[in-house]
């Protein structure tokens, strides 16, 4: 399982947000993942996580699931959000992210993704449609990632989608 870069400023996996969740996505063999420990900084009512940060973890991790087999960075232009369980903060979870195989069109790609605990326990679902940017649109999203175990390190295309990358 491989560490995926991070993007310094984004309110997920960015090193320099403050606000943010401090996550680092792994690429599993079947999608993307991440452990997330729910942070009181996080809540809506008290104790319980907010389904806007909920939300934002699982764009994140199946965007980047998609991304992956986009060949591209995407952006979300559609997604769906069942939350079947409140969140209880300090609960650990995991957020996995998957594209779905059948892709029609290289234009649009759709993802689904869950987040559980490690019972089993199943939080919230998603599901999305999203989009590769062009290669001139996503030049300056590679100029803030930077690789996770190494943040001076910039990131390439190749090094991500190594030989499938896109021209
Ligand atoms: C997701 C990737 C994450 C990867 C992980 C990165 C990690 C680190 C890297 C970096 C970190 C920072 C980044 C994190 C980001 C997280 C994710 C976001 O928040 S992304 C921001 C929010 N999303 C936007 O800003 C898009 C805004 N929307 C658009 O740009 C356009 O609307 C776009 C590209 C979605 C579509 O525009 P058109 O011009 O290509 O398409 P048209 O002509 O409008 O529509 C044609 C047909 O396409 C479908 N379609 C179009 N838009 C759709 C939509 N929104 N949903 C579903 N289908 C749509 C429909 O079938 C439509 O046909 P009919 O109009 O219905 O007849």
């Amino acid at each position: 399982m491989e560490k995926l870069p991070r993007y310094s400023e984004c309110f997920i996996c960015g090193r320099d947000n403050p606000a943010g969740t401090d996550i680092t996505f792994i690429r599993t063999e079947e999608g993307v993942a991440c452990e997330y420990l729910a942070a009181p900084k996080h809540n809506g009512y008290r104790g319980i996580i907010h389904g806007g940060i909920i939300s934002a973890l699982l764009d994140e991790c199946v965007g980047w699931a998609v991304s992956l087999r986009a060949g591209r960075m995407c952006v979300t232009g559609e997604l769906t959000i069942r939350f079947r369980k409140s969140l209880p903060v300090s609960t650990k979870v995991t957020v996995k992210g998957f594209c779905d195989p059948e892709q029609k069109t290289r234009r649009l790609f759709r993802g689904y993704g869950h987040i559980e605990d490690e019972a089993g326990t199943v939080y919230a679902k998603a599901e999305g449609r999203f989009f590769p940017m062009s290669e001139e649109a996503q030049k300056p999203v590679f100029e803030c990632l930077k690789m996770a175990d190494a943040p001076e390190k910039a990131v390439t295309p190749a090094d991500i989608w190594g030989e499938d990358c896109r021209k």
